[in-house]
C-alpha cells in the first residue's frame, strides 16, 4: 500500500522539493499545508499515514502546536526544521514524533527518516496489540482457574502491572441495589509480590477510629468516573475528594487512574490505581483499559467475589501467586519504585524484537539490563554480543565491528568475522553508544535499518538478524546539539528508551543491595560477615553515591577485606567514599605517576593479589590481563 503523505512546510520551495522527493520514491503527497490550520482542514478530509512537519508555519499556530493535535488522533509525524537547539528539540520531544530531519536535508535523509518512522510505529502498534492480547487472554484464563478471589485479584493486578504501573489500587464494587460499597485496597511490596488490605486494616494503619473514617468515606468515597488525575488535576482532587488525599498522603501517591467496569449482573467494579510517579497515567493506559472493557465486564464476576470481599479476612502477608522475582531478575537487586518501574518496563519489552536504549550514569547497571533484556527474549539461545564503543580504538572500530576480509587493508593478514555477525540471531549491546564516532554512526544506521553488514573489502552484503540494544551514560540530546550524535540514528535507537536512576535517587534500595554484594564477596573472600552493623549501614546511607552501584560494590568488597572478627567497621568506609576537594592538589603528578600511584594502593590493599574475586583486577574495574601489562609497563614492583 502506498503511504498517504501530508506536507505542512510554509516554505514554497522546501515544499514542493519535498513533494518531488516523496513522489519519486512511490509516496503518495496528499497535500501541501502552510499553516496548522490549513493542515487541519486536509487532517479532516483526508486519510493521512504519516506528515512531516516544519516548526514555524504561517499564522500564530507553530509545528508544536498541530503535533499534540496529531498525538491525539494518533497520525504519525516528522519534524523537518532548521531548528535543532536544545531547546526546540526539548518542546518537539515532548510531542513524541516519529523523527526529526534538519533542514538543510539530503533526499536520503527524507527517505531513511520515513523508513525509521514505520519502524516505530509498526514497533508501538505490535507492543499495543500484544499487550492488549495477553491481558485478554490472561483475564480469562485467571477466571476459570480455581484459586480464592484474593489470589484472582493478586494475580491480576500483577498481570497489569506492567501495562498500567501503579504503586495501589482502590477497588471498589457497588452492587445492584446502588448501596453498598465493597472495598479493598492492594499494595504493591516488591516485583511480582503484592499484598491486600482490607478496610479495617487500613484505618488500623492511619489511625483513624471507624466513625472517623465513616465521616471521610460517607462525605466522598473513592470516585467511580471514568478519569485521568495528573499533575494539577491530581492535586485538586485531592482537595475535593478527602477519601483520594487520605489514600495519597498514606502511601505518597502522586497520580492517579480511574476505571469502571460494568458486569452484565448489573454490578459495578471500579479500578483506581495510584502511582508515586508523577504524569504516569496517559490515555494509552485508559485506552488498554477500555478495550479489555468486554472481556472484563464478563469475567470479573468470576475473578472478584464482591460477596466475600469485606466479609471475609484477607491476607496480611505478601501474597505471591507467580514465580518469584528471583527467577526473572536474580541479578538484579532492589525493591524502590524507581527500579521496580524499569524491571516492569524489561518485562514489557524483552520478548519483542524492538531496539531498547539504556540511558543512566555510570555504574547504575546498564548492562545488568541489557543482559536481563537478553536473558527474558526469545534470542536467549544465541550470543548475546557486548560492544564498549567507547574503548575502541578508532582505527579499528569499522573493522571490531562490521569485520573485514583477507588484504582489505594492511595487516589485514586473514578474514576476521564482526562483531555484528558474531551477534546473528542474537543480540548485540552497543554501551557507550555516544562515543561511536560520528561517521561510523551513518553506517550503523545502515546496518540496522537494511539488516545487513558490509565486511570491509567485501564484496557483498551479509544479512544480519540482530536485537539491538545500546546503552549511554551521555545526554544523547546534547550530543545532538552539538553535532556529534546523529539525530536519525537517535530516533532509530530510541524507540523504547529505559532510564536507570542514580543511586542516591533509590536510597532504599541500599540495604538490600549491601547485603546482597556482603553474601556475594564475603564468601569468595572466605570471610564470615554474619550480619551489617547498623552503624555502618547508615553510614553507607547518609553518603551520596557519585560512582553509584559499582562504587557501592567496591566499597562493600574492601570493607569486607579490612573486616577483623567478622565485623564491618563503619570507619573502614572513611577511607572509601573519601572525595578529594576539586582543584588543584600541592604536587602535579604526570598522569602515568598517578596511575602507577593507585595501583599500588589497590594492590596494598589487596595484599598483591591482581587476579580473581578480591583481587586488585576487579577493584579497579579492569580485566587482570589489563592490570598485569599495566604493573610491567609502570615498572610496578612487589
Ligand atoms: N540492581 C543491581 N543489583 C545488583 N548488582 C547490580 C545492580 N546494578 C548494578 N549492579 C552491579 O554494579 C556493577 C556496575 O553495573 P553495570 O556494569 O551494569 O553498570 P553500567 O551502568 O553499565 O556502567 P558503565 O556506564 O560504567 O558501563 C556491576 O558489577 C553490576 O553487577
Amino acid at each position: 500500500m502506498t503511504e498517504k503523505i501530508l506536507i505542512v512546510e510554509d516554505e514554497f520551495i522546501v515544499a514542493h522539493d519535498l513533494q518531488m522527493i516523496l513522489q519519486r520514491a512511490g509516496y503518495q503527497v496528499v497535500g501541501i499545508a502552510d499553516s496548522v490550520k490549513q493542515a487541519e482542514a486536509i487532517l479532516e478530509k483526508q486519510a493521512v499515514d504519516l506528515v512531516l512537519l516544519d516548526i514555524y508555519l504561517k499564522g500564530r499556530l507553530t509545528g508544536i502546536d498541530l503535533a499534540r493535535h496529531l498525538m491525539k488522533i494518533q497520525i504519525p509525524f516528522i519534524y523537518i526544521s532548521a531548528n535543532s537547539n536544545e531547546k526546540v528539540l526539548e518542546a518537539a520531544k515532548s510531542t513524541s514524533p516519529y523523527g526529526f530531519i534538519v533542514k538543510p536535508y539530503r533526499d536520503r535523509d527524507i527517505l531513511l527518516s520515513i523508513d525509521i518512522a514505520r519502524y516505530r510505529k509498526e514497533n508501538s502498534h505490535n507492543m499495543k496489540t500484544s499487550s492488549e492480547r495477553f491481558m485478554q487472554d490472561f483475564i480469562v484464563d485467571i477466571s476459570m482457574k480455581s484459586l480464592t478471589w484474593q489470589k484472582k485479584i493478586i494475580a491480576m493486578a500483577s498481570a497489569f502491572q506492567p501495562y498500567i504501573p501503579f504503586d495501589f489500587i482502590v477497588l471498589s464494587g457497588i452492587e445492584k441495589d446502588g448501596k453498598r460499597y465493597r472495598e479493598i485496597g492492594i499494595t504493591r511490596e516488591n516485583f511480582d509480590q503484592y499484598g491486600l488490605l482490607s478496610v479495617s486494616e487500613f484505618m488500623e494503619l492511619t489511625h483513624l477510629s471507624s466513625t472517623q473514617y465513616a465521616n471521610i468515606n460517607q462525605l466522598l468515597p473513592e470516585t467511580t468516573t471514568d478519569c485521568i488525575y495528573i499533575g494539577d488535576d491530581f492535586e485538586n482532587v485531592k482537595k475535593s475528594v478527602p477519601m483520594k488525599n487520605l489514600i495519597a498522603n498514606t502511601y505518597q501517591l502522586n497520580a492517579n487512574l480511574v476505571k469502571t467496569f460494568y458486569l452484565e449482573n448489573g454490578d459495578q467494579i471500579s479500578f483506581s490505581f495510584y502511582s508515586r510517579t508523577q504524569n504516569i497515567y496517559q490515555q494509552a493506559h485508559m485506552e488498554l483499559l477500555s478495550s479489555l472493557s468486554a472481556t472484563l465486564e464478563k469475567k470479573l464476576a468470576h475473578i472478584i467475589d464482591l460477596e466475600k470481599v469485606g466479609a471475609e479476612p484477607v491476607n496480611k502477608k505478601p501474597d505471591n501467586i507467580l514465580p518469584p522475582a528471583k527467577t526473572e531478575f536474580e541479578n538484579i537487586i532492589g525493591k524502590s519504585t524507581a527500579i521496580l518501574s524499569v524491571l516492569d518496563k524489561i518485562k514489557i519489552v524483552a520478548p519483542t524484537n524492538t531496539s531498547v536504549l539504556i540511558t543512566g550514569e555510570s555504574g547504575t547497571g546498564k548492562e545488568e539490563i541489557a543482559k536481563s533484556l537478553h536473558r527474558l527474549s526469545q534470542r536467549n539461545t544465541k550470543p548475546m554480543v557486548a560492544v564498549n564503543c567507547a574503548a575502541l580504538p578508532f582505527d579499528l572500530i569499522e573493522s571490531i565491528l562490521f569485520g573485514h576480509e583477507k588484504g582489505a587493508f594492511t595487516g589485514a593478514v586473514n578474514t576476521r568475522i564482526g562483531k555484528f555477525e558474531e551477534a546473528n540471531g542474537g543480540t548485540i549491546f552497543l554501551d557507550e553508544i555516544g562515543e561511536m564516532p560520528f561517521d561510523l554512526q551513518a553506517k550503523l544506521l545502515r546496518a540496522l535499518q537494511e539488516k545487513e553488514i558490509e565486511r570491509i573489502g567485501g564484496k557483498q552484503p551479509i544479512a544480519v538478524d540482530l536485537r539491538i540494544i545500546a546503552a549511554t551514560n551521555l545526554h544523547l540530546e546534547k550530543e545532538i546539539a552539538k553535532g556529534r550524535f546523529r539525530l536519525d540514528l537517535f530516533y532509530r535507537l530510541n524507540v523504547f528508551p529505559i532510564h536507570i536512576p542514580p543511586l542516591w535517587q533509590r536510597k532504599t534500595d541500599i540495604p538490600l543491595l549491601a547485603e546482597y554484594f556482603v553474601n556475594k564477596h564475603a564468601k569468595v573472600i572466605g570471610k564470615s560477615i554474619p550480619s551489617i552493623p547498623s552503624d555502618f549501614l547508615d553510614r553507607l546511607l547518609q553518603y551520596d553515591w557519585p560512582g553509584n552501584i559499582r562504587e557501592l560494590e567496591h566499597i562493600i568488597l574492601r570493607s569486607i577485606l579490612l573486616a577483623s572478627n567478622g565485623k564491618l567497621n563503619p570507619n573502614d568506609l572513611e577511607l572509601g567514599m573519601k572525595h578529594e576537594e576539586p582543584g588543584l592538589p600541592h604536587e602535579i603528578k604526570t598522569i602515568n605517576d598517578n596511575e602507577r600511584d593507585h595501583i599500588i594502593r589497590v594492590l596494598a590493599l589487596c595484599k598483591g593479589r591482581v587476579a580473581g574475586s578480591g583481587g586488585a583486577a576487579e577493584l579497579l574495574g579492569v580485566p587482570a590481563t589489563t592490570l598485569n601489562s599495566k604493573i610491567k609497563k609502570l615498572d610496578i614492583k612487589r
